[in-house]
């Protein structure tokens, strides 16, 4: 039997905040360190061995695999970082206080841009200092046309390639892999692996540094999906 373990990152200083993080590059909080340790625990007491792991370049999600593997005593296991593996971006909502925003734009449309498919948020300027980054990581949006703001479609349509060219061959190749990722981008891939309509995936959500192992049959369909 295949396995895959999705891990989103412990929590962050912004996830503390309430703000809207996306690709600003925050680091984690002690209770992020925390939970990464205790996913690091359960995945010892599980007897999970990792041959492959990975990971976003964003340091939340880099950290938190980096102790999951430093406690498992796997940190030898190789590992490869991609900006697929991302948050969505959040646009020009990076930054602000969700609560805020909520109260200035309204709960449903708040709930809109953070949970519908296809809404982008609204998007950031690359000269806004909010948006951050002025840094190579936007390059790597503007590269590929895609808008300074990403919803969950297009989410998906940059995590799944990465999913089809890198990951699922290393799974079929009988390697155990472990992905620290990001709630958007795991919950992108679940989609796919489990088919949710895009009706549904809104209701599904990723919680900070619990171990979500996916057993999978030889063709990669999902047997049985569960928390550690
Ligand atoms: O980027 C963020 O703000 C969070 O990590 C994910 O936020 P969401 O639950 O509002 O999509």
């Amino acid at each position: 039997m295949k396995r895959v373990v999705f891990v989103r990152h412990g929590q962050s200083e912004w996830n503390a905040l309430n703000q809207f993080t996306g690709w600003v590059d925050v680091d984690l909080t002690k209770l992020g360190l925390k939970e990464a340790h205790e996913a690091g625990l359960k995945i010892k007491r599980a007897g999970l061995e990792f041959d492959l792991a990975f990971t976003s370049v964003l340091k939340r999600a880099i950290k938190t695999c980096h102790i999951i593997l430093e406690d498992s005593d796997q940190l030898w296991v190789p590992e490869i970082k991609t900006w697929r593996l991302n948050e969505r971006h959040y646009g020009a909502l990076q930054g602000l206080n969700k609560e805020a925003t909520a109260e200035k734009f309204g709960i449903q449309q708040v709930q809109i841009w953070r949970r519908s498919y296809d809404t982008l948020p609204p998007l950031a300027k690359p000269e806004d200092p909010n948006s951050a980054l002025n840094d190579r990581r936007y390059a790597h949006l503007q590269k590929r046309s895609i808008p300074m703001g990403e919803n969950l479609k297009i989410t998906l349509a940059r995590v799944i390639p990465f999913w089809e060219d890198e990951i699922a061959p290393a799974i079929l190749d009988q390697k155990t892999v472990l992905v620290v990722a990001h709630g958007n981008s795991i919950r992108a891939l679940a989609k796919y692996m489990e088919n949710i309509p895009e009706d549904k995936i809104m209701e599904l959500e990723i919680p900070t540094g619990q171990p979500l192992v996916y057993e999978l049959n030889e063709g990669l369909e999902v047997i049985r999906k569960y928390y550690l």
